[in-house]
């Protein structure tokens, strides 16, 4: 079989720093903080329990959604400041994190760990490297990603290959 292409994964890891935009409208003017260590506790336990399961090493699965979250958070704190700077640019409506956006994020995760799953030799090449940077261009052009979007993108995939 041919290697599986990293396309999927930089889509939904472009999605993954699509969806801060909500979190972080979520959270704007309220006093909940942008890093909520609880939460990420119960995401990172879950990716290392189902990781063996998926031929990954756990550590390693880990480390990747230890970069999603840093890459949401990215996103979060940049749009914070923005819309601090230009209140009129601050979203008008506060989704609801744990019914309208966490199930989303769930969503995403569960993907995402598949395609760590469908990818491992894809990852383990050398050549990873070249065709991470070509789908995270191919990502950024189409979700229409703007600078900050497109560096968290880069951030989310810090560790995507040569792991496991
Ligand atoms: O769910 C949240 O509250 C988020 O801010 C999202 C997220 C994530 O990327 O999954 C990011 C930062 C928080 O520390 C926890 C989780």
């Amino acid at each position: 079989a041919p290697p599986a292409s990293l396309w999927p994964l930089a889509d939904l890891s472009g999605q993954r720093v699509q969806i801060a935009d909500k979190v972080a409208a979520a959270k704007f003017g309220t006093t909940q903080p942008i890093d909520d260590p609880v939460r990420e506790q119960q995401i990172l336990d879950g990716v290392a329990a189902k990781a063996p399961g998926l031929g990954l090493d756990p550590a390693e699965a880990v480390e990747f959604f230890r970069d999603q979250i840093e890459a949401n958070k990215v996103v979060q704190r940049g749009l914070h400041e923005y819309w601090t700077a230009h209140p009129e640019q601050a979203p008008t409506e506060r989704p609801d994190l744990p019914t309208e956006v966490r199930p989303v994020i769930d969503r995403l995760n569960a993907g995402l760990l598949d395609e760590l799953s469908a990818t491992v030799a894809t990852r383990a090449r050398p050549s990873c490297g070249g065709k991470l940077a070509a789908a995270i261009v191919v990502t950024d052009r189409q979700l229409n990603l703007d600078r900050l979007h497109e560096r968290a993108l880069r951030r989310s995939l810090d560790s995507a290959c040569g792991t496991r």
